[in-house]
């Protein structure tokens, strides 16, 4: 099931981030403030209502000269008319109209995307509506005028915003074919390897990273099933600025992600696996995707019987958070195992929708508590009710207990661990969710 997608933008200094913070509430996603990584938000989970959407921020402009700041405008709009399901177009009602603005405003409308219209800075209804109707003329609909700052209009800003979502969004889609997001740095190789599995030259590949244009979807046949790859590979934009290369490749896995079932996550062998790759993995592992780690250019390292076993340590040490992720060793220029990918797609996929009988759960949790004591505090011992699992994709489990504040992260894994001795469940991350029962009720 994947939630739409929502994109801000606008000029710069209009007040992007501060709506972004505004519409995200406390429910978001900070970008690791990792060293040489962006430090802005670039995305965030939203809920609104009984709708959840993921909402970027396009933002990142750098305030340069009038031609820069249009062309690097046009790009974002770009960005998110690709990207996005919705779009908030926001403007400034004190700085008024611009030129920008306008021409923005036509690249938009030319899109055919719903575009919400937000005039920002509205502190006053009584003393700037008036200037609010000025931003008819940008011919987008109607202007929807918010303080940002101040959360005035952000609830009727989010109704307009969730009335645009496609009707199905969140049911169970019609498509069902296997929905593959092939993930990772520039150049490690991802259209190489759509390109080998597909058998035939359609991806242009080219030495020089962020070249290959033009992101298609992928249909790829394999033993009869069929298969969609979301290719992130290339940007559309070279763009010198290595902060907004950045934003727009994570812009872009995130949507990627978002629309797929099971995540290949790419590493460079000859590079090693580095903190942008923990990352990029990140992203998959935030929304419960299944994950594949692929290493691809097996064949440009030198290696002994030792390689493997070495590689993986590594792997598996920057990647603490996913240790349910399989590990694959492949070569796009020699073809070495990648037709295995599909099986192990398949494996995941699987385990994504794997559902498990309360009976048999209660009887492992009932095990897994008698092997360990639950944990206790101030005299008080963590009771453990019941368990059952009430959604896939992940698979999501409910644990009913005496308090919440006794069920320790600790002892969660704890469970996790008995559990996937049972079942498995490799590939995909699980989820728990702890409920408090009075003990009077069980
Ligand atoms: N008066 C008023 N000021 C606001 C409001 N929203 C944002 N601002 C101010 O506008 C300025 C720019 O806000 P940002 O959120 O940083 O704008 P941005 O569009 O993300 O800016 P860039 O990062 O340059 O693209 C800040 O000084 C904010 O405090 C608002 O609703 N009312
Ligand atoms: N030796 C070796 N080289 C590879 C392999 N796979 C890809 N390459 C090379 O790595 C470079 C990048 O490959 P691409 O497939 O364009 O990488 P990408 O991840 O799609 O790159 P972006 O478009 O920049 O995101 C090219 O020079 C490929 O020939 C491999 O398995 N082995």
């Amino acid at each position: 099931m994947s939630k739409p997608v929502v994109a801000i933008v606008g000029r710069p200094n209009v007040g992007k981030s501060t709506l972004f913070n505004a519409l995200a509430g406390e429910k978001i996603s900070i970008v690791k403030d990792t060293p040489g990584v962006t430090r802005d938000r670039i995305y965030a989970d939203v809920t609104w209502l009984d709708k959840e959407f993921t909402l970027i921020d396009t933002g990142g402009i750098e305030p340069d000269s009038k031609d820069v700041i249009l062309s690097q405008m046009r790009d974002q709009a770009q960005i998110a008319i690709d990207t996005a399901d919705v779009i908030i177009f926001i403007t400034d009602v004190r700085q008024g109209l611009v030129d920008a603005d306008s021409k923005v405003a036509d690249m938009l409308r030319r899109s055919k995307k719903p575009v919400i219209l937000t005039v920002n800075k509205v502190d006053s209804f009584e003393k700037f509506m008036p200037d609010v109707y000025e931003f008819y003329n940008l011919g987008i609909g109607d202007p929807h005028p918010v303080s940002a700052s101040s959360r005035l209009g952000i609830g009727d800003l989010l109704d307009e915003v969730i009335a645009e979502f496609p009707e199905h969004t969140g049911e169970i889609e019609e498509d069902t074919r296997p929905r593959i997001a092939i993930v990772g740095k520039p150049n490690v190789g991802k259209s190489s390897i759509i390109n080998r599995l597909l058998g035939e030259n359609r991806v242009i590949v080219s030495d020089i990273a962020g070249t290959t244009r033009d992101a298609i979807d992928t249909e790829i046949v394999h033993n009869g099933q069929e298969y969609i790859f979301i290719d992130t590979a290339g940007l559309r934009r070279k763009s010198k600025i290595k902060e907004d290369l950045e934003r727009y490749s994570i812009i872009r896995t995130v949507t990627a992600v978002e629309r797929a079932d099971v995540v290949l996550m790419v590493i460079d062998a000859v590079e090693g696996v580095t903190e942008q790759d923990a990352k990029i993995a990140g992203i998959a592992h935030d929304r419960g995707k299944g994950v594949i780690i692929v290493v691809n250019k097996w064949d440009a390292i030198e290696k002994n019987d030792k390689t493997m076993k070495e590689y993986e340590g590594k792997v598996r040490q920057i990647l603490s958070y996913m240790p349910y992720a399989e590990i694959m060793y492949v070569s796009a220029v020699t073809g070495q195992r990648l037709p295995k990918l599909f099986d192990m797609i398949d494996m995941v996929i699987q385990n994504q929708t794997l559902r498990i009988g309360t009976g048999v759960l209660n009887e492992i949790m009932m095990e897994a508590v008698a092997m360990q004591q639950p944990p206790s505090d101030k005299g008080k011992r963590l009771k453990l009710y019941y368990i059952t699992q009430v959604a896939v994709k992940p698979p999501t489990f409910v644990i009913f207990v005496n308090d919440k504040a006794l069920m320790h992260f600790s002892y969660t894994r704890y469970l996790e661990n008995k559990i996937r001795e049972a079942f498995g469940f490799k590939g995909t991350s699980l989820k728990f969710i702890i409920r408090e029962r009075k003990e009077k009720d069980q």
